[in-house]
């Protein structure tokens, strides 16, 4: 059994980063995206964000570092560990990506009993390009230089994420039409799920920490009760649109043809209803803006991206 007391107590809780980094034989280092949370409180709560019905079968977690978060999700899938809570029937695994070969390796090492039991995984790689397992559920403190990247990659997968961002991402994530803060990630985030800001993180919670507050984003998976013929194609013309988010949807569709790629955008300013057109974008909610794609996919002649 690997010896845990390296991580020592500290002001906050149990684990010290640099004492863990030190036995990894690694620093942690900013540059690299590597801000340790290091307040047990919040740790604790992270996994218990979840939905209540969520299934917790196989836990993913992307970017590991030195494994505070991670020995929650054995706890939380029932898998024992330090801090073993309730909940979970022990029948749970978790699977933790980790782009850096030290924190990879310690990983493996400080969870060996684990990983022997296949109830954890560490891929070392690039939460952008390895293959995802198929997970159940995703719960992560999140390398903020890939925060947009990773979340369009799990949004997709149609399953709960608990995650954290810079708390202005976040802030733009949660916003409603209308609001200064709404816009294409709004658009595209709320497209696929519920989403929510369930908690404000201090940097004081992160070793070594941050230069801005954080903020934990709830996202539950949603059948949107609008048809879209073409994700990709609605996306694009979203983004597109918000390029313009000053000037009326019907400026913006004609003046954003070469981004959207639509060949005819006067044939979809023609077709939609004027209360629409006279519109700025950043006032139309999801579900307008799923209905003026379906008016330009079918009229306006979109090339593909
Ligand atoms: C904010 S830290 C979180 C560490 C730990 N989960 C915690 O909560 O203390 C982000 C971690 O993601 C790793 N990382 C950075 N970019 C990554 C990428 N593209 N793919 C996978 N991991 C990455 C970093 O090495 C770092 O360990």
């Amino acid at each position: 059994m690997t010896d845990r007391s390296a991580g020592t107590a500290d002001a906050y809780g149990t684990r010290d980063p640099d004492a863990l980094a030190r036995r990894a034989g690694t620093r942690a280092n900013p540059d690299n995206d590597q801000h340790f949370l290091v307040d047990d409180r919040v740790l604790d709560r992270l996994p218990a964000y979840l939905p209540d019905d969520a299934d917790t079968g196989h836990l993913l977690e992307v970017g590991g570092g030195a494994g505070a978060l991670t020995d929650r999700l054995l706890a939380a899938v029932g898998a024992g560990g330090p801090t073993a809570v309730a909940g979970g029937d022990g029948t749970g695994r978790v699977t933790v990506i980790e782009r850096d070969p030290p924190f990879a390796a310690f990983l493996r090492e400080e969870f060996a009993d684990a990983v022997e039991s296949g109830t954890l995984e560490v891929i070392e790689g690039d939460a952008l390009a390895v293959e995802l397992p198929a997970f159940t559920a995703c719960v992560a403190n999140l390398p903020y230089g890939i925060s947009s990247e990773i979340a369009f990659r799990l949004l997709p997968e149609k399953r709960p994420l608990v995650l954290t961002f810079q708390a202005e991402f976040a802030d733009r994530m949660v916003a409603s039409a209308g609001e200064s803060a709404y816009g294409r990630l709004s658009v595209s985030a709320q497209h696929y799920a519920d989403v929510e800001v369930v908690e404000r993180i201090p940097k004081e919670a992160f070793d070594p920490q941050p230069a801005v507050e954080s903020a934990v984003v709830r996202c539950t998976p949603r059948d949107p009760d609008y048809e879209v013929g073409d994700e990709a194609f609605f996306l694009r013309f979203v983004k597109a649109l918000f390029t313009q988010r000053r000037k009326t949807v019907r400026n913006a569709i004609r003046n954003t043809a070469h981004i959207s790629g639509l060949d005819r955008p006067d044939a979809v300013v023609d077709a939609a209803e004027e209360d629409l057109l006279s519109r700025r974008p950043g006032t139309l909610d999801p579900a307008a803006f799923a209905a003026l794609a379906e008016l330009a996919r079918t009229h306006g002649s979109p090339t593909e991206a």
